[in-house]
């Protein structure tokens, strides 16, 4: 059998597309010959270090994407939904302390408990409506993703340590050496060399570069 490929998921929990891109690769965890690695990240550090702009700041482009996610939702059937004030969400309350407190779970709990805390963490900025910014509400998707209050009260210390604020700045660091300029991005290691792929979109030929085979976003349900 060959050896499994190691695929890498950049992302943070501000980017809808993310969101997108993380079930679909958690989908085909199993079924691909891969081994997921998730990479937390700060995406206003890729989009600053790269030079690029955000994708709302041409007004068509930003039109477009909130009629693009409203299909896609139903194509990924991912409960995603426009939060009522998108810019004040994206833009003016961000990610950085909901990503600091991923890369805490990621350090205390590993991989499982770090799915399961950005999809909850998804779900309250991209589903509900909902606040990502305090502790309050960091806790609450953490109790939610089925963590003791113990690992919460752990967690949320960790997240002002200067360990913590350096691992979301160097894996954002490592994103942009990569290539970076957006999220989600999926770095695939075949035969020691990097391939990166930008976007949820690309999943077809990313399977084609890795020699796997694509069956449209819920593998499951194709199946049937
Ligand atoms: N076509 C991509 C778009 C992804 C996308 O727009 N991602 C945003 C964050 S939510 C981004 O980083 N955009 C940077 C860019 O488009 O240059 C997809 O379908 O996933």
């Amino acid at each position: 059998m060959s050896s499994r490929k190691v695929v890498e998921l950049f992302y943070d929990v501000v980017s809808p597309y993310s969101w997108l891109g993380f079930e679909v690769m958690c989908r085909y965890r199993n079924l691909w010959n891969i081994d997921l690695k998730l990479r937390p990240a700060f995406l206003r550090g890729v989009m600053q270090g790269s030079g690029n702009k955000s994708p709302v700041a041409v007004l068509n482009k930003m039109h477009y994407m909130i009629h693009d996610l409203r299909r896609l939702a139903e194509y990924f059937d991912v409960p995603l939904q426009q939060p009522s004030d998108p810019e004040e969400v994206m833009f003016n309350k961000g990610s950085l302390a909901a990503m600091r407190f991923v890369a805490a779970v990621q350090q205390k709990g590993g991989d499982k408990k770090t799915e399961k805390v950005s999809r909850e963490l998804w779900r309250r900025i991209w589903s509900e409506d909902k606040d990502i910014t305090e502790p309050a509400s960091l806790s609450e998707a953490a109790v939610k993703a089925g963590l003791t209050d113990g690992e919460i009260k752990e967690v949320l210390e960790m997240c002002t340590s200067k360990e913590i604020k350096e691992k979301l700045k160097s894996c954002t660091e490592e994103a942009l050496k990569l290539g970076a300029f957006g999220f989600p991005m999926m770095v695939c290691h075949v035969d020691g060399k990097p391939e990166m792929f930008f976007g949820s979109d690309r999943f077809e030929l990313m399977a084609h570069c890795i020699g796997e085979k694509w069956l449209g976003p819920n593998p499951d349900k194709a199946k049937l």
